[in-house]
């Protein structure tokens, strides 16, 4: 019998929490959502959060939800975290692999994600599931044959100190 520890986290656990992590970057008042890009052979090749574009600072564009002018509102400016983990990427191709999200992926982000390559999608929260544009999303990635997971939460709490 060999004297490894049996606690440790599982790789869903791992990469769902590191999604779960980047979340916590996020300045958006009502929604944080976090992305991790794992590879076939679980190596963690991205990870994103949604935010507004670099050069467009988290203190001067809007973060409100509503207003009479969309203008004045988050929705033209901030970046989903999947597209930014998929635009964070430095690396080749990113065929194959998969994605963990927090949050179930909107139309466009489907988009992106279909073309990309990215061939597996773990989700945790599904608040969105009843919108046309999560209902798109379903319907491309199903389509493109892109298997989607929902996220078996354990349960277990993770502590980190910083
Ligand atoms: O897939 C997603 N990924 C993602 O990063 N988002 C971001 C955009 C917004 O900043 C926020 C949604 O805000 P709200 O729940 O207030 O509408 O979450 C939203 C979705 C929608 O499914
Ligand atoms: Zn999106």
């Amino acid at each position: 019998m060999s004297g490894k520890r049996q606690d440790y986290i599982s790789w869903d656990e791992y990469f769902m929490g590191v999604a779960e992590l980047s979340a916590m970057r996020s300045k958006d008042p009502s929604t944080q959502v976090g992305a991790c890009i794992v590879s076939q052979d679980n190596k963690i090749l991205s990870m994103g959060y949604n935010g507004f574009p670099k050069g467009c600072p988290d203190d001067t564009f809007p973060w409100e939800r509503e207003g009479d002018d969309p203008y004045e509102t988050k929705y033209f400016y901030s970046t989903h975290s999947e597209l930014n983990a998929i635009l964070n990427y430095r690396g080749g191709s990113l065929e194959g692999s998969k994605i963990y999200v927090t949050l179930f992926p909107c139309n466009e982000c489907a988009k992106a994600i279909i073309q990309c390559g990215i061939k597996t999608i773990i989700y945790a929260d599904d608040k969105y599931g009843d919108t046309a544009a999560v209902r798109a999303s379903k319907r491309m990635l199903r389509s493109a044959g892109v298997e989607l997971k929902p996220y078996k939460a354990t349960g277990r709490k993770l502590e980190v100190k910083v």
